[in-house]
């Protein structure tokens, strides 16, 4: 394999957007446009973030897109462009890699996104980096800060399955709905359609769930200096989920992390028609608490009449 014949193996044959002027194939890639522009990157390392022990070369990209695609709708950003680098190992031959590109052509073509550009070098482990970017239109993009008291808190999906799903491809233990759980790891639903749903919605303060919601909250409280009262036992987990051990089922759910759901806060005003936008964008969404003016950002978590601070304890890196 010699990198150009990689390149032209993993090109798109036409491109979606209407904004794109020069994709893959010259110095640097050329989109214009008239709305904002929200871009992230992410980067995903083998053994860290993902393994050929718990997946497919193709679940590995599409997984490392819909992480890219999950900070976009959680800025309430349209999915547009990426770029991808790629650090490959000679381990690696060009069928796995063009796998990896499967995984990512497939979510992309969901969500009419190019891929419009990246870089190809050889390195001793496996490394994928994405940058994403997407459109909003002017001044509505949705922050961390914008939470205020008096806001109701929501979650979309159901937290912690990612997490069981990793669990039990680790273990290679047997249990109640293991593909479910597996699936929702391997192929994990971006909220982009509830995520565009409120762009009519004047105010929604957004993060989406990549480390645990005991980080996101945090972030949430920090980001708008509220602190953020979560009820425990609200927030949602799938049906079969109570199988696992309540220490289990704790920290999935709080910790567990790459969930790719949204957490939020709202106006009470407003919730009823978030509710509504999530029922036309079929988007499970519960309340699981409420904003409260605070001296100190924190997060309390109550669970049967008892509260405890909840302070963050979802991944992190440089640990
Ligand atoms: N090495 C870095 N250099 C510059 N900015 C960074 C770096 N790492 C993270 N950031 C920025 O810090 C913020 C938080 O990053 P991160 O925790 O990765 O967000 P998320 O969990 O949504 O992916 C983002 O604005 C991100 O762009
Ligand atoms: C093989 C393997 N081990 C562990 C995990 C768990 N894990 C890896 S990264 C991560 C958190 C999200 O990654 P990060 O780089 O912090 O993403 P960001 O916050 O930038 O979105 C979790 C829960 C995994 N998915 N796969
Ligand atoms: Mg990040
Ligand atoms: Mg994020
Ligand atoms: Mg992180």
């Amino acid at each position: 394999m010699d990198e150009f014949s990689f390149i032209n193996a993993i090109k798109q044959k036409a491109y979606r957007q209407p904004t794109l002027v020069k994709g893959i194939g010259d110095d640097a890639a050329v989109f214009r446009s008239t709305s904002d522009i929200v871009t992230t990157v992410d980067t995903f390392v083998e053994n860290i973030h993902f393994s050929l022990e718990t997946m497919r070369p193709f679940h590995i990209g599409y997984r490392v897109l819909a992480a890219n695609i999950s900070d976009l709708a959680a800025m309430g950003a349209e999915p547009a462009f990426y770029l991808v680098s790629m650090c490959i190992p000679k381990t690696w031959n060009q069928k796995a890699l063009e796998e990896i590109y499967q995984g990512m052509h497939e979510l992309a073509s969901l969500h009419q996104m190019d891929l419009i550009g990246g870089d190809t070098v050889s390195s001793d482990r496996l490394m994928i980096s994405i940058t994403a970017m997407g459109y909003v239109p002017k001044d509505q993009a949705r922050f961390r800060s914008d939470a205020q008291p008096n806001d109701i808190i929501f979650a979309t999906g159901t937290l912690g399955d990612s997490r069981a799903g990793l669990e039990i491809l680790l273990q290679g233990q047997e249990c109640k709905s293991q593909d479910y759980y597996i699936q929702r790891h391997r192929l994990p639903e971006p909220r982009v359609a509830l995520a565009l749903g409120l762009q009519e919605i004047n105010r929604v303060a957004l993060n989406d769930i990549s480390d645990g919601i005991s980080n996101e909250a945090n972030e949430i409280a920090e980001a708008s200096g509220v602190e953020l009262f979560i009820i425990e036992d609200s927030v949602p987990v799938s049906e079969s989920f109570h199988q696992f051990s309540e220490e289990q089922q704790y920290e999935w759910k709080l910790s567990g992390g790459e969930d790719f759901e949204l957490l939020g806060t709202v106006s009470k005003a407003n919730w009823p028609r978030v509710q509504e936008i999530a029922d036309q964008t079929n988007t499970p969404i519960r309340q699981i608490g409420y904003v409260y003016e605070a001296e100190e950002p924190r997060v309390l978590i109550q669970t049967h009449g008892e509260t405890k601070q909840l302070t963050k304890s979802g991944y992190t890196h440089l640990k």
